[in-house]
């Protein structure tokens, strides 16, 4: 018997198979946030996939590059240095493999930070605490988090919501739980070669805010499962593209949909060769927000799917359960 044990370096990290040219998932939908039929086309692909890609969103590159390299030349410290932004749990700052508190190992390195109500990053996270970094990661999450508006004002339109701004207040809100993840996933050239293997770099997941949007250096290693119906889910990859966005639906958007909208189960294959970093803003509601279905996207007799919760709540059981749980099976009524 063989028997095939992950090599030291990344032991504990789960091996995922290594994506090829098959899995690209090529018919990601694509909209362009500066043109008319934004809104249809943004309703479409919830509910088709929870996931798209953002297009025309107006974020010079400039921005998007500055953040970028600042956050590498942040990850380039010595790991010491680093660890002075630390520990990510409790409540922000620099982690390393460990996600979350129950288990969860990934092949990256991270920042989570929170971000306050005027989109920049909190006081409360002293990291990071270099001043250009600090500056670039401000003007970056400000210009996404409008983008993340302006994507929550298209679907209200597209949904046929009266109130343009139904989805988009519930982020704006005074107290609104927005968090704000840098990643870095360094290649991992360990396990070339070996049956075709990767190391995990982001588990399976879904994410329980409403909305996240997510841009990378244009490496590749982002998946997201597509709807199998009865049948597993099937893993594609999503092609990299440095200048545009990826949005992400939430768990917390599927429930206000009435399972509408599909929050996306996603997650992150290392690449051997190259780094990826990525930037993703999560947009939640205040924790006191309550989270039901809008009353105006329930047909006639149609009854919510789900108990009712706050995003209070659904937040303190979320941070109960390891990544890749079913974290809404729990408020699903039987
Ligand atoms: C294992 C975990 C990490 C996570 C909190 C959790 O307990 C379950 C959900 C995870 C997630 C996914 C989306 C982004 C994130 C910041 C969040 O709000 O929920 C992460 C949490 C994390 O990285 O700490
Ligand atoms: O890094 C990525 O591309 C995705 C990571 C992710 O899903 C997360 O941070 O929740």
């Amino acid at each position: 018997m063989v028997v095939v044990a992950n090599p030291p370096v990344v032991d504990q990290i789960p091996l995922l198979r290594s994506p090829g040219p098959r899995d690209s998932f090529a018919a990601v939908p694509v909209v362009d946030l500066s043109r008319p039929g934004a809104a249809r086309a943004i309703v479409d692909a919830c509910e088709r996939f929870g996931f798209f890609k953002v297009v025309g969103h107006g974020v010079s590159a400039d921005t998007m590059d500055r953040a970028e390299s600042e956050a590498v030349r942040f990850f380039s410290q010595a790991l010491a240095d680093k660890d002075r932004a630390g520990p990510a749990y409790p409540p922000f700052g620099y982690g390393s493999k460990r996600i979350g508190l129950n288990g969860d190992m990934g092949w990256l390195e991270y920042l989570l930070l929170a971000v306050d109500d005027s989109a920049s990053l909190s006081d409360s996270c002293a990291a990071p605490s270099n001043a250009a970094f600090r500056a670039a990661l401000n003007e970056y999450v400000a210009a996404v988090r409008k983008v993340a508006l302006r994507v929550l004002e298209a679907m209200a339109e597209g949904l046929g919501i009266a109130a343009a701004d139904t989805l988009s207040a519930m982020v704006t809100e005074q107290g609104s739980d927005q968090v704000f993840r840098v990643n870095h996933y360094p290649p991992c050239p360990a396990l070339q070669g070996l049956l075709g293997c990767s190391a995990t770099g982001f588990g399976e997941h879904t994410d329980p805010q409403l909305i996240s949007v997510l841009r990378s250096n244009g490496t590749s290693g982002l998946q997201i499962a597509l709807p199998g119906g009865a049948a597993a889910a099937r893993w594609v990859s999503v092609p990299s593209d440095r200048d545009a966005f990826f949005v992400n639906v939430g768990d917390s958007l599927q429930v206000l949909t009435n399972g509408r909208f599909r929050s996306v189960k996603h997650r992150v294959v290392t690449n051997s060769l190259k780094s990826r970093v990525s930037f993703i803003y999560f947009g939640g509601p205040p924790l006191a927000q309550r989270i039901a279905p809008l009353p105006e996207l329930l047909g006639e007799g149609e009854e919510s799917l789900y108990k009712e919760f706050t995003w209070g709540e659904y937040k303190k059981a979320a941070y109960k359960t390891r990544l890749g749980d079913n974290r809404l099976a729990q408020f699903e009524k039987k």
